[in-house]
């Protein structure tokens, strides 16, 4: 292929430079390449649901992540231009002013990341544009089946891709195309929140930091016992946030997971973290072929939920002060640190369906501002799983949350280190049996 005299890579959820298919990509097919993020600051201002997309949790690691990557890049020959306003004006205004002959990025599986790209072909028809796999174990050509026939359920799914490849060639970019003579990235202004403790640290050197340190120890091993664990750091993987803004591939994952089964052992906990990581793969798939139906309300369901919006218990739930202890210390973990076991997320998310008859669609919203390793597909794709409305809509998910807190937490430990045990009022100040509210009683 002939090279393009300039392109632009664009940087999304792929904030690494090492197994980067789509900058690899970019860098071989191009004399001069000009390597961007485009931050769009609408995230940080209220959305849909009355909530900003971008919480200070998430905007702290993706700081992080961007000035790791500008010094990967660097390393490499190559800057970081960070663009700042809407992707479609900025990517637009920049392709034009740079005189871009090609744009390349990681295949997106969000309807909304899609159609930037699509506004993108659209306003330039002749410019090309690259589309590289990049986020996934498997690319939609490797898949066994069309991506309109992938499989309603997790089960079917797995069994069908489980036997496709045990082994995966890793990428390292030791150079990378240069920028056009007298091309400098303007410094970019973009500042952390200081009003938070930060637990993790986004960026590709702490990724592959993390993902060394937790198999130079048997955690692996012993991963089924532990992973439904609220509190232990150990007791699961914790890669999600670092794969969730591409960090790290989950390829170089697998990679790592199999060169522990090879030196150390393979057992079931060390399969479970790949079917785990399957998961994550098959709500790729999902979200893609789904596109808006992620996000609405019925899901993939011909019927709505019984469920609604009340301002006051969503309040309660989002500040941890709803009457259950658990599903309150959960919530204060996830405020306090922009984190949450699988566990929790799972009981968290069954009371805001099932005891507060609440629209899922408020707690996705909540979660995408708050979680580190927010993910469209993980995030909304469990959700819709949780209410009923999505893959495997096998009716309601309901957890018994008296039961789970026996069984996950006997000892009362976790409520008690995250102030859970609060002396609450009923979740509704005012309820129907009280209307007509006579003002003379208060
Ligand atoms: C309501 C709800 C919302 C969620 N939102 C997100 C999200 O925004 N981003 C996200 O990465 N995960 C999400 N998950 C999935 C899961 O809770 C997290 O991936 C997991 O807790 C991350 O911790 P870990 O890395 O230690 O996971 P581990 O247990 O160590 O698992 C290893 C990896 O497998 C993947 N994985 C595990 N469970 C799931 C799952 N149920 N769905 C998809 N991938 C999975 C993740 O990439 C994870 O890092 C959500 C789950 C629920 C129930």
């Amino acid at each position: 292929m002939q090279k393009y005299q300039l392109s632009l890579f664009i940087f999304q959820n792929d904030l690494r430079v090492k197994d980067n298919l789509a900058l690899q990509a970019a860098s071989d097919n191009s004399e001069k390449l000009i390597c961007c993020y485009c931050f769009d600051q609408s995230l940080t201002r209220y959305g849909r649901y009355g909530i900003a997309s971008l919480g200070k949790h998430r905007l702290n690691f993706l700081m992080d992540s961007l000035e790791s990557l500008r010094a990967e890049l660097e390393k490499r020959g190559q800057q970081l231009l960070i663009l700042r306003g809407s992707f479609e004006k900025e990517v637009t205004r920049a392709i034009s002013e740079l005189g871009a002959d090609a744009v390349f990025v990681s295949e997106q599986q969000g309807v909304y990341e899609r159609r930037h790209l699509d506004l993108v072909k659209k306003r330039f028809p002749f410019l090309s544009l690259f589309e590289t796999p990049n986020n996934t174990l498997f690319s939609e050509d490797e898949l066994p089946f069309l991506l309109t026939d992938l499989p309603t359920t997790f089960s079917q799914f797995r069994k069908q891709v489980e036997p496709l490849k045990d082994s995966y060639l890793l990428t390292d970019i030791k150079s990378l195309a240069p920028t056009p003579k007298n091309f400098k990235a303007a410094p970019a202004r973009l500042s952390k929140s200081s009003t938070t403790h930060q637990m993790y640290r986004g960026g590709e050197l702490a990724a592959l930091s993390h993902l060394k340190n937790y198999f130079s120890e048997d955690y692996a091993s012993d991963y089924k016992q532990t992973r439904n664990a609220l509190d232990d750091f150990q007791s699961s993987t914790k890669f999600s946030p670092w794969l969730a803004l591409g960090c790290m591939s989950a390829r170089q994952v697998m990679s790592a997971l199999r060169s522990y089964e090879q030196q150390h052992e393979a057992n079931e906990s060390t399969y479970w973290i790949s079917f785990e990581l399957l998961w994550r793969e098959f709500f790729f798939w999902y979200a893609k072929k789904h596109g808006a139906k992620l996000f609405a309300f019925k899901g993939l369901s011909t019927k709505s939920p019984k469920t609604s919006f009340y301002p006051e218990r969503f309040q309660k739930w989002c500040s941890g002060n709803t009457p259950f202890p658990i599903v309150n210390a959960c919530m204060k973990q996830l405020n306090a640190t922009g984190y949450m076991s699988n566990r929790g997320r799972q009981l968290v998310a069954s009371c805001f369906v099932h005891e507060l008859g609440l629209d899922w669609r408020y707690g996705a919203a909540y979660f995408e501002h708050q979680l580190i390793d927010y993910d469209v597909s993980s995030n909304w794709g469990n959700w819709q799983y949780l209410a009923g409305v999505g893959a495997d809509p096998r009716g309601h998910r309901r957890f018994n949350l008296e039961k789970q807190t026996a069984q996950y937490d006997p000892e009362g430990e976790f409520i008690k280190r995250w102030g859970g045990n609060i002396k609450t009022l009923p979740i509704d100040s005012v309820d129907a049996a009280d209307w007509p509210v006579k003002h003379d009683e208060n």
